[in-house]
């Protein structure tokens, strides 16, 4: 039996830092992927799939709203042209992501599906077993199928279909309105299918700040249907029709599509791993549970990425790899800190998230302050006729930013700035005294931080003292 320092077992986003980061250390390591090929959900069915059939539909929005400076245009859509895009895109980063080039760096590459023999023991499907010192388990997770009668009847789309479609439908509905459901819905409604979005909770995008929710809520209901508070209760078919049948505040109603598109949140690919074996323990839903070194229960074992159920984003299972490499490796206890760990939705326009919302905040601490800015009084989005949104940043009382929201054109571009400045331990301030080239959409957080300066210089003591001291002078 082959032994290795360290066992990676899933080539996505986590696994394949792990399995560089170990191999260029020195150690003898082992990558099982069950896949072809490496680079996991978000090169294959997420991320970068959705990100260029995203950019292909704002394309399309944007030469159908070209007739606003005079130019005309007709042409039907091709969804398998738009598709073929998205290929193109997956094989250029598959590139970076290949087999040859992990061997190169000294991984063992393993094709095959892994289970667990006992806690050191790695069985790969029809293949040799492998001795792991330190295992790590990066295996991601999986559309999440909720209990709704007649979903084992009528087939269904997810992120894993959508991408290979060749037909656009006339009509679709999306049962769920988080990133997964809003991202594509604006995506298809803009390349020409009529959306209907169908969400349980009371807000499309429950994880962000109220605020910001409210307002790309509004923002989407003039290119989608939007409910929300809704109940799917069934779907059928009925006359080559798919129907759901859901109620709100008690009614039932139905709509009729020509698809159905299931974005109801993520389940674990933990199942087929047969981790009573090694003794590893899950919570109720099958996330493998860890400490915050991101050790499970037993100590030689770690899981990082969407497996573990903390934060499902590809920078986070990057993050959580190259935490893990140093604690396997070295025997450290480091720990995982999410406080600054920032995400971005690509709808137009894009959704920024940092830190705390404004809610949970005002729970945390004692007392917040709240700096806000529209876009309309930045210079550049006026310029770019492009001026809906806002920022929000929100800090102690000292300053010390705690969280950070903004909806705009590009937003997850320019908001960078702050992310940087509570990872230093920058102050609000800071922000403010910093030089933007004019014009910019970063200067969106300029003015924001102002704020800061105006409201501590231009009232209170300071302003007091000044007008004295002017009074004075003259
Ligand atoms: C539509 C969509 C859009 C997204 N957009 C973004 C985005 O814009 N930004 C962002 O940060 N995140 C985004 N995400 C989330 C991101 O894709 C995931 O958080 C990320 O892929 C998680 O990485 P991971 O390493 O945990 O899992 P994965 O990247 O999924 O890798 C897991 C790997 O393990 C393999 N595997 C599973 N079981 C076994 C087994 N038993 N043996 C061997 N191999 C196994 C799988 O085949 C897979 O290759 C998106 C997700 C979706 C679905
Ligand atoms: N831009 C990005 O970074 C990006 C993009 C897409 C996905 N992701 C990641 O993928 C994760 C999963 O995304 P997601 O949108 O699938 O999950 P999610 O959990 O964020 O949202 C799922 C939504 O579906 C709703 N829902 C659940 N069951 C329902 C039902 N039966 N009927 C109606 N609505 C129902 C939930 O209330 C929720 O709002 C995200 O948390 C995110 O981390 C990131």
């Amino acid at each position: 039996m082959k032994k290795y320092d360290i066992i990676v077992i899933g080539g996505g986003s986590g696994g394949l830092t792990v399995a560089s980061g170990a191999a260029s250390l020195g150690a003898k390591t082992a990558l099982i992927e069950k896949r072809d090929t490496l680079g996991g959900d978000c090169l294959h069915f997420g991320c970068v799939p959705s990100k260029a059939f995203i950019e292909a539909a704002n394309e399309v929005h944007a030469a159908k709203h070209i007739q606003d400076l005079g130019i005309e245009t007709s042409g039907k859509i091709s969804l398998k042209a738009v598709n073929d895009r998205v290929r193109q895109a997956i094989a250029h980063i598959q590139e970076h992501d290949s087999i040859e080039r992990f061997e190169e760096l000294g991984v063992d590459v393993y094709n095959g599906k892994a289970t667990f023999k006992n806690d050191h023991e790695i069985d790969i499907e029809g293949q040799e077993s492998l001795y792991g010192k330190r295992i790590v388990i990066s295996t991601g997770s999986s559309p999440m199928v909720p209990p709704i009668e007649g979903l084992d009847e009528v087939d269904f789309i997810t992120n894993e279909s959508v991408f290979t479609m060749e037909q656009l439908p006339e009509k679709m509905t999306f049962i769920g309105g988080g990133p997964i459901g809003l991202e594509l819905a604006q995506a298809m409604s803009r390349l020409g299918s009529e959306v209907t979005v169908i969400e349980a909770g009371p807000t499309l995008l429950g994880k962000e700040d109220q605020d910001i929710q409210k307002q790309a809520q509004a923002i989407l209901e003039r290119e989608l249907h939007v409910v929300t508070g809704a109940s799917v209760q069934r779907v059928r078919m009925e006359n080559g029709k798919k129907m759901v049948y859901y109620s709100v505040d008690g009614e039932e109603t139905s709509i009729a599509s020509d698809e159905i598109f299931l974005a109801t949140g993520r389940t674990p690919n933990s199942g087929s791993l047969q981790l009573d074996n090694a003794g590893v323990e899950t919570d109720k839903k099958g996330f493998i549970s860890v400490d915050a070194t991101l050790r499970t229960n037993v100590g030689h074992i770690f899981a990082i990425g969407d497996i573990n159920g903390t934060l499902p984003f590809t920078h986070v299972a990057g993050e959580e790899g190259k935490l893990v490499v140093q604690n396997a490796l070295y025997g450290l206890s480091r720990k995982m800190s999410y406080d600054y760990m920032p995400w971005n939705t690509y709808l137009t326009p894009e959704v920024f998230h940092v830190g705390l919302t404004q809610q949970e905040a005002q729970e945390k601490h004692e007392e917040v302050l709240i700096y806000t800015n529209q876009l309309e009084e930045v210079d550049r989005f006026v310029t770019d006729q492009s001026y809906e949104g806002f920022v929000k940043i929100i800090t102690d009382t000292k300053g010390k930013i705690v969280g950070a929201h903004a909806i705009g054109t590009g937003a997850g571009d320019w908001m960078q700035t702050v992310v940087q400045a509570m990872a230093e331990g920058n102050k609000i301030g800071d922000l403010s005294n910093m030089v933007y080239p004019y014009p910019n959409h970063a200067e969106a957080v300029k003015r924001t931080a102002d704020q800061y300066w105006r409201n501590k210089l231009f009232s209170g003591p300071v302003q007091q003292v000044s007008s004295l001291f002017l009074k004075w002078f003259r």
